[in-house]
């Protein structure tokens, strides 16, 4: 049994059935559930936190009911939601503390917690300003820190990197991943960009109009491939007299940009590529195993892009 675990959930709204018969189950780590815009993913989270009774199927959250024992559930849950929640003439440091007493922690407690906290999130500087005044990243931290001021066990991010530039983005996956692994929250994580996700989350679920389409662990979905890309130092043309001579061999080789992928059916190939590139008296610059980027692996498996 995961953290969260679903069993044919179906969300049925007056005119659009959110959810349709999901079946999941979360597991401890870092799981980035991944779908377009509409496909069911803050519905989904507004489940699990007992706050929508589904319409059908069942529910599970660390071992409890969320749609008959909610505030139970809810008081080891942490929960950042999508849209610009914060009041904007409270600081982040009150903001969070109220939020921390509200968890049921006391009030020294809940002090000492939310400087932590503030500090863990990179807002230990500006933690008495209005959070009005806040950049969108300096927002998304402090949500993401009142959701974890109580430590829950388990904290549901919803698109915690909209609207946030590169730079943010990185560093709120960042984030993410140092909750999940180094704090021991289990973490799940929304997004509408599966790429973003893939270096953070060890675990993929991907949903599609409120549907399962995969759930695998990170790794399964980008392993390699068992190809190496070749990258050899000479005059111009040397990588492709590299490829002609690997195919001359009857190893299996193409050009990617200007380097040359191989084909890697048997170790020796790999030592066969090291003395053609000695032979021809050119360098070798790189040899480099290659992994399916996870955009590859659904574009390959038919699934949406998303
Ligand atoms: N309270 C509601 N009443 C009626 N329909 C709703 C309600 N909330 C969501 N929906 C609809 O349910 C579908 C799923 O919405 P949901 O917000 O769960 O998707 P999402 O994957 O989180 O997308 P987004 O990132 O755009 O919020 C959408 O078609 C949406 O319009």
């Amino acid at each position: 049994m995961g953290v969260a675990d679903t069993q044919g959930l179906t969300m049925q709204y007056p005119r659009v059935r959110a959810l349709d018969d999901l079946t999941l189950s979360v597991p401890e780590g870092i799981t980035g559930v991944v779908g377009v815009n509409g496909a069911g993913k803050s519905t989904l989270i507004k489940v699990l936190l007992g706050l929508l009774h589904p319409t059908g199927g069942t529910v599970r959250v660390l071992g409890m009911d969320p749609t008959v024992q909610g505030a139970e559930v809810r008081a080891l849950l942490g929960y950042m939601p999508e849209h610009d929640v914060l009041p904007g003439d409270v600081s982040a440091a009150d903001f969070v503390m109220h939020m921390a007493m509200m968890s049921g922690l006391p009030r020294n407690a809940a002090r000492e917690r939310t400087s932590d906290v503030l500090r863990h999130v990179g807002l230990a500087e500006e933690r008495h300003r209005p959070m009005g005044g806040y950049s969108t990243g300096m927002k998304q931290r402090a949500k993401l820190a009142q959701a974890i001021v109580h430590s829950p066990h388990l904290v549901l991010l919803d698109e915690p990197t909209n609207g946030l530039d590169p730079r943010a983005r990185d560093d709120m996956l960042e984030l993410i991943g140092r909750i999940g692994h180094d704090f021991g929250i289990s973490v799940m994580v929304t997004s509408h960009l599966l790429g973003e996700l893939e270096r953070t989350v060890d675990h993929v679920i991907v949903i599609n109009a409120g549907r399962l389409l995969r759930a695998e662990r990170t790794q399964d979905l980008t392993h390699t491939t068992g190809n190496v890309l070749v990258e050899v130092l000479g005059p111009p043309g040397s990588d492709r007299r590299i490829g002609q001579a690997l195919l001359d061999r009857g190893v299996h080789a193409w050009p990617v940009g200007d380097r040359i992928e191989v084909q890697v059916e048997r170790p020796e190939t790999l030592d066969l590529i090291r003395d053609l590139v000695a032979d021809e008296g050119l360098g070798l610059v790189r040899l480099q195993e290659v992994h399916h980027s996870l955009e590859e692996v659904f574009a390959q498996g038919g699934g949406p892009q998303v």
